[in-house]
């Protein structure tokens, strides 16, 4: 059997390994001139290697435990000696007051009604996914910058969204999918605990050059998808490639671009279409020394204002240098993306100013990379339904169509968002095309 699977991040390249290994013939088409996707690796002059996506893994996610070994790759632990730094309300604290403990812990409550697998089937389902994680936050917190706070730490940190604009169920999907708040917030013991050595980029390419020779053609974006009873066709700029079934392992709202003949049924199309990408920026400060570790500083800051909602101490082992990665989300991250290149330099560092102090001005660069603007991602962290849409859209994400089978990180039921969800998808619409078609 011949199989053409679409794009080759982490989901792909998965799919078409459990592919090849059921015995099909794969081509997989790559819309870059690289493998990764959403991974990208940036290395300044004297070595020093930035992670411009995806960059952690932590415990649980085992399939990428597994391909990090499997491929010869090694990890190392975040970062994390010190004080954190929570900036509340104006106010520099160790940790934030109980109150957040207390509000985060409702939500995981909540989750636990949640099948991962089946959000729209809670008993709520309707009245979660009417009210928005702001509206719920503003009657369930105990006070109102607790529920800014929550409201930047869960659905900026986790969704890159604003809290105004996604659905409490759909929090709660991604809280279950991810096995709570404690996994999915936490450095050490959680999805932010480990980093690998040369990045991700790397893995994913060791990924790529495991498939049989010629299985990945890059640069090569699939415009249209044609089916019909005898199999799938994808089009190319520079070709056509025959199969029995696709795997189409691009985010919903990518995948909707897509011209499809026939077309996509009706709750298939809307569902690309209510599914936007999140809005974050990821931004290096890049120091000549990770100056806040003399004054016992972690790094690691959040804060209920301001344009960054969170900073981590991201310098790498074997460098010298000091590297503050912070994060901007949603509104602010639409603010700081409006501004100039030098003012928005000149906004973070003014931010990061306060957060770590006054030697935070003297950052040598600034590097950011915008994944909003990027035609082949259109968005980051992952995609995410808009409030009111579980019900009648939600059951078309990994609904086949036809030969046509859906990947990707948005479709996956465990660790949704992440690279080890990009692969368990991957995997689980490469085992749907080997159930249903003859080897
Ligand atoms: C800044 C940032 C930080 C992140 N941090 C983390 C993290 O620390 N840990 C974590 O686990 N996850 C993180 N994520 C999320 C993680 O990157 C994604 O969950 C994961 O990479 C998604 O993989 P995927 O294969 O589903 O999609 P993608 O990586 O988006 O792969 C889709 C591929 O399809 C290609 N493509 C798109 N359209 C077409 C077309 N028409 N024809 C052909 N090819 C096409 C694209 O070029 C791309 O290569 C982060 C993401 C970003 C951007
Ligand atoms: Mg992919």
């Amino acid at each position: 059997m011949r199989v053409v699977v679409v794009g080759a991040g982490f989901s792909g390249l998965a799919a078409a390994a459990a592919l090849c290994r059921g015995g099909a013939r794969v081509v997989v088409l790559e819309a870059r001139d690289r493998v990764g996707g959403r991974v990208a690796t940036r290395r300044l002059d004297d070595g020093t290697a930035l992670d411009l996506g995806a960059q952690w893994i932590g415990p649980t996610q085992e399939r990428m435990a597994a391909l990090v070994a499997e491929h010869g790759l090694t990890t190392f632990p975040s970062a994390a000696q010190g004080r954190p730094v929570v900036r509340w309300d104006g106010r520099s604290r160790e940790t934030p007051p109980a109150s957040v403990r207390q509000t985060v812990s409702l939500l995981d409550d909540l989750s636990a009604e949640v099948d991962p697998a089946a959000p729209w089937r809670a008993a709520r389902a309707d009245e979660w996914d009417r009210l928005t994680l702001g509206g719920w936050l503003g009657a369930a917190a105990p006070d109102p910058v607790t529920a800014r706070y929550v409201g930047r730490l869960i659905a900026g940190g986790l969704l890159a969204v604003d809290p105004d604009e996604v659905s409490l169920l759909q929090v709660l999907f991604y809280l279950r999918s991810g096995g709570g708040s404690g996994l999915l917030l936490g450095m050490a013991g959680g999805a932010q605990q480990d980093r690998l050595v040369g990045g991700p980029a790397l893995l994913a390419e060791r990924m790529a050059a495991a498939l049989p020779a010629g299985t990945v053609r890059s640069a090569a974006p699939v415009r249209a998808v044609h089916q019909d009873g005898h199999g799938v066709v994808a089009y190319t700029d520079e070709g056509a490639y025959r199969a029995q079934a696709a795997v189409v392992a691009v985010a919903p709202a990518l995948a909707g671009r897509i011209a499809y003949a026939p077309a996509l049924p009706a709750l298939r199309d809307a569902l690309t279409q209510r599914m936007p990408m999140g809005s974050a920026l990821k931004l290096h400060a890049v120091y000549p020394t990770p100056f806040w570790r003399a004054d016992g500083c972690s790094g690691v800051t959040t804060s209920t204002d301001g344009p960054l909602t969170e900073t981590v101490d991201n310098s790498t082992p074997g460098s010298t240098r000091g590297v503050l990665t912070a994060f901007s989300y949603g509104r602010q991250a639409r603010e700081l993306r409006r501004l100039s290149a030098g003012r928005r330099r000149a906004a973070v560092l003014a931010a990061l100013v306060e957060l770590v102090g006054p030697a935070a001005a003297g950052a040598d660069d600034l590097v950011e990379y915008d994944w909003s603007a990027d035609e082949w991602t259109r968005g980051c962290f992952c995609g995410a339904l808009t409030p009111g849409s579980w019900r009648d859209h939600g059951p078309e994400l990994r609904r086949p169509v036809g030969r046509v089978y859906w990947a990707g990180t948005e479709t996956a039921t465990r660790w949704a968002g992440y690279l080890e969800g990009a692969v368990l998808a991957g995997e689980r619409a490469a085992a749907e095309v080997l159930a249903h078609h003859a080897a």
